[in-house]
C-alpha cells in the first residue's frame, strides 16, 4: 500500500497521529515518530523569511507530501527559545482555546542534525537581509513545520501590534514607540483595530506607504507574491512575470490602491472583523495592570526580600498555562476570582497574564488572497484566509525589559511632546 497517498495529520500535543486511507476507504491511525529532515536534502529549502527569534524556510524540493505547503520553522542562537514540543503544545494547548482553531497554522515536530542545520545556515547567508542578526542554532534537534502560509497567488503579512489605549493616554504604544524609532509611518494599530472601514483603510495605506518607502526594518507589513517575499522594487515586473495585474495597471500609484483595495475586502469580512475583535479583547484584558501596575505588585509582594521583578519566578509549565487560561475563561469557577486574589497568588496570576498578553501584541496576520481585485469580479468572490502567527510563549526574563522599554518610551516622548504636539489615537474601547 502506498502509505503516502490519502495520508492525513492528526495533531496532539507534540505526537503526530497520522491517518492513513486504507484499501477499502477506511481510515486507521497510528503513532509516528517525528519526521527527520534529515531524509530531505538542506537545498530542498529555500529561504523565506525571518524574525528576530526565528528563520523560515518553504519547501522546494521534489513533490513530497509529507513537505509539500509547508514551511520550517528554526530558532537562532542569539535568542532563549523553548524547545519546539513546548512552542506546539503552547498552541494547542493554550492558544487554541482563545483564538478559533482556523485562524491557527498546523504544526509539528522535526528532527534535524548539527550537519544538516550547518549546510542549510550556509546555504541561506545571501537571502538574508544584513541587518538580521543572530544565525541557526545549530545545536538544536529539533525544528518545527508549519502550514506554509504564503503559498496562495499574494499573500500579506501584518504585525499588528498594540491595539489599545492605556487609560489616561492619548497616544498609543505603537505611536510612542514608531515617534522613538524615528520611524516614519502614519500607521496606527488603533485604526486597524477600528471596525471602521474608513479607518482600516488608513490603517492599510500607511502600512503599504512604509514599506514601499522602504522601511526595512519596519516589520509591519510583508508581501508575497507566488510564495516569495516580495522587495517594493521587485513587485511591479513581479506581479506582470506571473500575469496578476490587468493590462491598465501600469503605474506603482495602481498597485498601491489595488493591494490596500484587496485587503480591505478581506479585512472586512466578518471572520477577519471578529478576529482582529477578539485579538483586542485579548490584549487589553490580559494586560490588565499594565507593567508598572504589574511591577509595583511585585514590590509589595516582594517587600521583605527585594527580588528584583520577575526574578526567581520560574518560566510557567504547559500545566500552568493550561490552568491560568481556565480560570481566565472562566471565573466564577475558581474557588477565588482573580480579582479576588491576594499576595503570591494575585502575582502569579497577573505575571502570568501579562505574558499571554505580550505574545498576543507581537503576533502577525498572515492573510492569503487568490490573487488582486479585478472590477470585473464581485468582491464576495474573493476569498481569504487570515491566519495568526508567532504565538510563541514570552519569557520571564522579558518582565525588566519591558519596564525599561516602557519608561524609555514614555520618557522619550514626554520630550519630543514639548517641542511638537502629542498625536491624538482613537480608540473605540471594548469591541
Ligand atoms: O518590544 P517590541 O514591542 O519592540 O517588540 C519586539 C519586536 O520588535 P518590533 O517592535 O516588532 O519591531 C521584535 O521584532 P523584530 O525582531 O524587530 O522583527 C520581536 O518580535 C520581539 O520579540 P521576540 O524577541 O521575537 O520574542 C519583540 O519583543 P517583545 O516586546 O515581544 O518582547
Ligand atoms: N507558517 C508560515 N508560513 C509562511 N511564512 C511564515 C510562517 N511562519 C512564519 N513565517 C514567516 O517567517 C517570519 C518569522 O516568523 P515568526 O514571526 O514566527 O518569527 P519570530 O522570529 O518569532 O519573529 P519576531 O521577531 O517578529 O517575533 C514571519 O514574519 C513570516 O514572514
Amino acid at each position: 500500500m502506498n502509505m503516502s497517498k490519502g495520508l492525513k495529520q492528526v495533531k496532539q500535543g507534540s505526537k503526530s497521529r497520522r491517518q492513513f486511507r486504507s484499501g477499502n476507504g477506511l481510515f486507521f491511525q497510528h503513532w509516528l515518530p517525528p519526521l527527520d529532515l534529515t531524509d530531505t536534502y538542506p537545498d530542498h529549502w529555500k529561504y523565506l523569511s525571518e524574525g528576530g527569534a526565528t528563520l523560515v524556510f518553504s519547501y522546494a524540493g521534489p513533490q513530497d507530501e509529507r513537505f509539500h505547503n509547508k514551511v520550517l520553522r528554526l530558532g537562532k542562537n542569539n535568542t532563549v527559545v523553548e524547545d519546539e514540543d513546548s512552542l506546539i503544545l503552547f498552541q494547542t494547548e493554550v492558544i487554541s482555546r482563545l483564538v478559533l482553531q482556523k485562524h491557527l497554522a498546523v504544526l509539528e515536530t522535526v528532527l534535524l542534525s548539527s550537519s544538516w542545520l550547518e549546510s542549510l545556515s550556509s546555504l541561506c547567508k545571501k537571502s538574508r537581509p544584513d541587518w538580521r542578526t543572530g544565525d541557526i542554532d545549530t545545536n538544536r534537534t529539533k525544528g518545527f513545520l508549519a502550514t506554509n502560509l504564503v503559498s496562495s497567488p499574494i499573500s500579506v503579512e501584518i504585525k499588528p501590534k498594540w491595539s489599545f489605549l492605556r487609560p489616561g493616554l492619548r497616544t498609543c504604544r505603537f505611536c510612542m514607540h514608531s515617534s522613538c524609532r524615528g520611524w516614519i509611518t502614519s500607521y496606527c494599530p488603533l485604526d486597524l483595530f477600528s471596525s471602521s472601514p474608513a479607518r482600516i483603510k488608513n490603517a492599510l495605506y500607511a502600512l503599504y506607504d512604509a514599506w514601499a518607502d522602504g522601511a526595512a526594518s519596519q516589520n509591519n507589513f510583508r508581501l508575497f507574491a507566488d510564495g516569495r517575499l516580495m522587495s517594493p522594487d521587485d513587485l511591479l515586473p513581479a506581479l506582470r512575470g506571473l500575469g496578476m495585474l490587468h493590462s491598465s495597471i501600469l503605474e506603482e500609484e495602481g498597485i498601491r490602491e489595488l493591494v490596500v483595495e484587496t485587503l480591505l475586502v478581506s479585512f472586512m469580512k466578518s471572520e477577519s472583523l471578529e478576529l482582529l475583535k477578539t485579538l483586542k479583547n485579548l490584549q487589553r484584558t490580559l494586560d490588565g495592570l499594565g507593567i508598572e501596575g504589574l511591577a509595583s505588585l511585585w514590590d509589595n509582594v516582594h517587600s521583605l526580600d527585594k527580588t528584583s521583578f520577575g526574578g526567581g519566578f520560574p518560566q510557567p509549565t504547559i500545566d500552568d498555562w493550561k490552568f491560568f487560561v481556565t480560570e481566565y475563561l472562566e471565573p466564577q469557577g475558581s474557588s477565588v476570582p482573580p480579582q479576588a486574589l491576594s499576595g503570591e497568588t494575585q502575582l502569579r496570576y497577573n505575571i502570568l497574564s501579562y505574558l499571554l498578553s505580550a505574545t498576543f501584541k507581537d503576533c502577525s496576520m498572515m492573510i492569503m488572497l487568490p490573487g488582486l481585485l479585478h472590477e470585473s469580479l464581485p468582491t464576495s468572490l474573493f476569498p481569504s484566509r487570515i491566519t495568526l502567527i508567532d504565538l510563541d510563549p514570552k519569557r520571564v526574563e522579558r518582565l525588566q525589559k519591558w519596564l525599561e522599554q516602557d519608561r524609555n518610551i514614555m520618557q522619550e516622548y514626554i520630550v519630543s511632546s514639548q517641542t511638537k504636539s502629542a498625536k491624538r489615537c482613537v480608540d473605540v474601547g471594548e469591541l
